[in-house]
């Protein structure tokens, strides 16, 4: 498979025989360029960070059951999320702070992610305002990712300008009622630097994020962000909005039913990339039992150790109607702004392409159950895809 974008255009890092070839070697890069503080804000996970390396180690212990012989001179990688069509089942998950990685930090995201022919989720803690990112790619499919603060005015009048501004859904994070512990950022004091300012906060203009020797993230968090937040609030997140509502930070078939039950209308299987409860059970291997707990009354969508074209198929032959990506777009961005994510997302697609093709799917819903197995070893139990009288 040859690069991605065609070679003249791209800026010296993306050209030559050093040129990046996967999401690890953009990471690579994105680690020699960025300050230590601003490195390990972005790449860390929560406490020994055991879940972090989990994430991506749950995706290698699924194995595939290819097919073979099947006509794949056409692959179709077009799919649909919440009555969007995308160029593929990618969508770009919110993180924040972005200028943090490269000075047009969260418009350079909207011009590639539009580019892309996908969703990008903003953050809530964004270092651009909301209505700036909507005009920077006017009517390309955004979801506003919403952290609910004390003070229900703030996240009131959030909401409603996310609605105004044209985004088609809320990812209401519910994994944070307060910040995991990343040990980067409580050595590095980690604070925003001063140059950059929370876009979508008029009043937090200067991010208040003092701190006692540790992270000014974790002292932010704590000092605005509401820890009281319950499946009641649902409801009230419905009053003031018409946009659907996506729970995002499940990993159990108990909170798939209640997100279900108190009328979200679909669900990220998340653990925040890691960076919240280390220890916590890897998303790809939460998948399958949000999505038996679902029972399809909506879609599931899956991030946290994505890297991988495969990675996107395992995920939908478990039932994900699209995965999302965090740091890897981060890594993009950091190394070559808009064109280091066109960059990371057309080769992401190139690798989806591929697999499927060798798993022998023509289209997105050709991905099914019978293609992955858990252990290499155990035989899958043909009984499940074959006929009664062939099985
Ligand atoms: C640097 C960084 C910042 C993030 N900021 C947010 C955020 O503001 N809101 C949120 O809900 N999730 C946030 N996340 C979590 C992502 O939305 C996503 O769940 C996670 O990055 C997926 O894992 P991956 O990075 O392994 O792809 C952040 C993740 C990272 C790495
Ligand atoms: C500002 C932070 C709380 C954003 C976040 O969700 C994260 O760093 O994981």
């Amino acid at each position: 498979m040859g690069r991605p974008v065609s070679e003249p255009e791209l800026p010296p890092v993306l050209t030559g025989p050093h040129a990046p070839v996967n999401v690890a070697e953009f990471h690579a890069l994105a680690k020699a360029k960025l300050t230590p503080m601003v490195y390990g804000y972005f790449s860390s996970g929560a406490d020994d960070q055991q879940t972090l390396q989990d994430n991506e180690e749950g995706f290698r212990r699924l194995r595939f059951r290819p097919r073979v012989l099947i006509d794949v001179s056409n692959a179709d990688m077009m799919t649909e999320v919440l009555g969007v069509k995308i160029s593929f089942p990618l969508v770009v998950a919110p993180t924040a702070m972005q200028r943090m990685a490269h000075p047009e930090g969260e418009l350079a995201t909207a011009r590639a992610v539009a580019k892309a022919g996908t969703v990008m989720g903003l953050s809530s803690w964004s270092t651009t305002a909301l209505e700036d990112v909507e005009a920077e790619a006017p009517g390309s499919p955004k979801w506003f990712q919403l952290y609910v603060y004390k003070d229900r005015e703030v996240t009131k009048q959030l909401v409603m300008r996310a609605e105004a501004a044209g985004y088609k859904a809320i990812a209401l994070t519910v994994d944070t009622p307060r910040l995991g512990r990343r040990e980067a950022d409580i050595k590095n004091q980690f604070n925003l630097p001063p140059h950059l300012t929370m876009g979508n906060f008029a009043m937090l203009k200067q991010a208040n994020m003092e701190n006692d020797g540790g992270s000014g993230l974790a002292a932010y968090v704590a000092s605005l962000i509401d820890r009281s937040l319950s499946w009641k609030d649902i409801q009230w997140l419905k009053s003031i909005t018409k946009m659907p509502i996506l729970a995002k930070g499940v990993v159990t078939a108990e909170d798939a039913v209640l997100a279900v039950e108190n009328g979200c209308a679909g669900i990220i299987v998340s653990n925040h990339g890691a960076r919240q409860l280390d220890g916590v059970i890897s998303t790809i291997d939460a998948l399958e039992e949000v999505v038996n707990a679902v029972q399809g009354k909506v879609p599931v969508f899956v991030d946290s150790g994505v890297r991988r074209g495969t990675d996107i198929v395992k995920a939908l032959a478990l039932g994900a109607k699209a995965c999302l990506i965090g740091r890897p777009v981060v890594w993009g961005l950091s190394v070559a702004g808009e064109q280091g994510i066109t960059y990371v997302l057309d080769m992401l697609k190139k690798e989806f392409e591929l697999a499927m093709s060798l798993c022998g799917c023509v289209k997105v819903s050709d991905i099914n159950r019978s293609m992955v197995i858990r252990d290499a070893f155990a035989p899958y139990d043909v009984r499940r895809t074959l006929p009664p009288s062939k099985a």
